[in-house]
């Protein structure tokens, strides 16, 4: 998929269950504008993995439920779409006695010297490292390097910033926010960590439950901070997604809560830090 415009992701109706038979997704619907730039927030569990699994073809979708830059991904091939997930980051390469430049290479540093050479000075990386012998956070900067360094034009990014520095993950939001502004590109990212954030984005996505609770441009979502919030406690980002939350959960209701009809519950702590068995009569 090689398109003269910035794609945009349609998703239409996208309902997927797991081979479990437990629902993943429930009727999505999604209009991510070219060259939008949209962050995906719901609790654990809401399912941002799982729909950002579908739309990178890592998840067989029901055909016609997705389109990207007009076309189904699925009957086109998904060239040009970027997904940094978890199996990524668990790829053992780069934790074997290896050098820096040879990663980078490897994934076609050489086709595209600019990037890699633009990459490497934004995530700070050191060219002598040796990955067996760098720590968490500098093993994800060479990670982010690979990852980024074909110029894709979808980035599916689930979180894996987590053990990036503050300034290590600005200058990578920045990197990223300058991607779609320069290039035909456009990013979903899922994450719970909102520093730095509140003007990245240009699309909000709330998951809940596996469904789309709201979704639309930034300017669509206004929160008041409240009057006894400390002034710089929370942006107005983070109040929005804390209030989400908070009514997600009151939503879903408490975990191991005794249900009508069921005569065991294990709901209840004895108090002990053990978990007392009760008889439900
Ligand atoms: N292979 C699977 N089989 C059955 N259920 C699954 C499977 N994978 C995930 N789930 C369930 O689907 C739901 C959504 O999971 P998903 O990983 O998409 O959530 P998430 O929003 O990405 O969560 P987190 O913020 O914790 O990463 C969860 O309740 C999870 O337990």
């Amino acid at each position: 998929m090689q398109t003269s415009t910035a794609p945009s992701i349609e998703v239409r109706g996208l309902s997927y269950a797991f081979q479990d038979g437990s629902t993943g997704l429930k009727d999505v619907n999604l209009s991510l504008p070219a060259g939008s730039r949209t962050l995906l927030i719901g609790a654990n569990g809401a399912g941002k993995t799982s729909l950002l699994r579908l739309l990178s073809g890592k998840r067989l979708a029901p055909t016609n439920t997705i389109s990207i830059a007009g076309v189904d991904p699925f009957k086109d091939g998904l060239e040009g779409v970027t997904y940094l997930g978890v199996e990524w980051v668990l790829n053992s390469i780069v934790r074997t006695d290896i050098d820096v430049p040879t990663l980078l290479a490897s994934v076609g540093g050489d086709a595209f010297p600019e990037r890699r050479d633009e990459l490497v000075d934004i995530l700070d990386v050191d060219l002598n490292w040796r990955m067996h012998a760098v720590s968490d956070g500098e093993r994800r900067r060479v990670q982010l390097a690979m990852g980024l360094l074909r110029p894709w034009q979808v980035l599916l990014l689930d979180e894996i910033t987590v053990d990036l520095d503050l300034l290590s993950r600005s200058n990578f939001l920045a990197f990223l926010k300058r991607e779609t502004e320069r290039r035909l590109c456009t990013i979903v990212y899922a994450t719970h960590i909102l520093d730095n954030l509140a003007q990245w984005p240009t699309h909000l996505v709330h998951m809940c439950l596996g469904s789309v609770r709201e979704w639309g441009p930034m300017g669509r979502f206004h929160v008041e901070i409240p009057q006894n919030a400390y002034p710089s406690e929370n942006s107005q980002l983070g109040e929005l997604v804390l209030r989400w939350l908070r009514l997600d959960l009151e939503d879903r209701g408490p975990r191991n809560h005794e249900r009508p009809g069921q005569g065991l519950t294990y709901a209840n702590l004895d108090g002990k830090g053990g978990y007392g068995y009760e008889k439900n009569m």
